[in-house]
């Protein structure tokens, strides 16, 4: 099996050495396969975020080691991560440009990992890739080529911002709660979405959720993180057999103590 990405001992501190200190990851120890596509779950202030802010690069390294592939980016910046890590937000509106149409959007995405250079408007070439992708989607978007993006609805946002995170084939995509502000249908639209192109990619995918039945439905391995550790990591049939009740089972026995957290009861 191929490591795609490696987290060697990973420690973060807030206001370190104060008395307000918060040492919020306390030595996650990671490996992340070719394929994997895992669901993180957590309370409020878990360390979920830190440690996709740490994966991505916008939260510099405090202490511990991280490897993609075989190389060590533990130093690495976020500009640099970004050319093989991508990542989609929760909100809609990171990550895209709103004041820039759907084409201009996908023509900055599809320069990813390249050296940058201006060149002004879209080839034609490239306008009739991105009706190809856009058609996939199956949300008509294909004839919204030049709407600015910021007029467009939360879930199509969503939609493309999805596609641009893959139009060029990340090593890894970070997936940051990124249906959580969205209606529950255009919630399930865009997850479904998420899988296909997971699936049809052979992407690899770090997912973070608030909803316990996302985190079970999608995806071959799970993890739930627990006061800065890693509580529970599953994968395979033991995944797919579980069930909500199982999981906060597994919670309470491995972290030893109750989920006192409302906010992952959504189920
Ligand atoms: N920039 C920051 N400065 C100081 N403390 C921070 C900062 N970011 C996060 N924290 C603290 O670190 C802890 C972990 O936060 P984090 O956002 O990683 O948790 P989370 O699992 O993503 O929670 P949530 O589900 O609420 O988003 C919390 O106690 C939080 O208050």
């Amino acid at each position: 099996m191929t490591t795609i990405l490696k987290i060697d001992n990973l420690h973060q501190y807030f206001e370190r050495g104060t008395v307000n200190e918060n040492h919020v990851l306390k030595g996650i120890d990671l490996e992340i396969n070719q394929g994997d596509f895992i669901t993180i779950i957590g309370g409020n202030g878990a360390g979920k975020s830190t440690l996709l802010n740490s994966i991505a690069g916008t939260l510099p390294i405090e202490e511990g080691q991280m490897f993609l592939g075989s190389k060590n980016i533990t130093k690495q910046n976020v500009v640099k991560r970004s050319k093989q890590i991508s990542r989609v937000f929760q909100d809609p509106k990171m990550g895209t440009a709103v004041r820039l149409t759907v084409e201009e959007n996908l023509a900055i995405a599809l320069k990813r990992g390249k050296p940058r250079g201006f060149t002004k408007g879209v080839k034609a070439i490239n306008r009739n890739f991105f009706r190809e992708q856009l058609a996939t989607l199956n949300l008509g978007l294909e004839d919204r080529l030049q709407a600015e993006i910021g007029l467009l609805s939360g879930g199509q946002r969503q939609a493309i911002t999805l596609l641009m995170a893959t139009i060029v084939k990340p090593e890894l995509i970070l997936l940051d709660e990124h249906t959580a502000a969205l209606d529950p249908k255009t919630s399930a639209l865009v997850m479904a979405l998420t899988e296909k192109l997971i699936t049809e990619q052979a992407l690899t995918a770090f997912m973070v959720t608030h909803n316990m039945e996302d985190a079970i439905k999608y995806g071959n391995r799970l993890i739930m993180l627990h006061q800065g550790t890693i509580a529970v990591d599953i994968a395979g049939e033991e995944k797919q057999n579980l069930t909500v009740t199982d999981l906060l089972d597994l919670f309470h026995k491995q972290s030893g103590s109750a989920i006192k957290d409302d906010s992952l009861l959504l189920v």
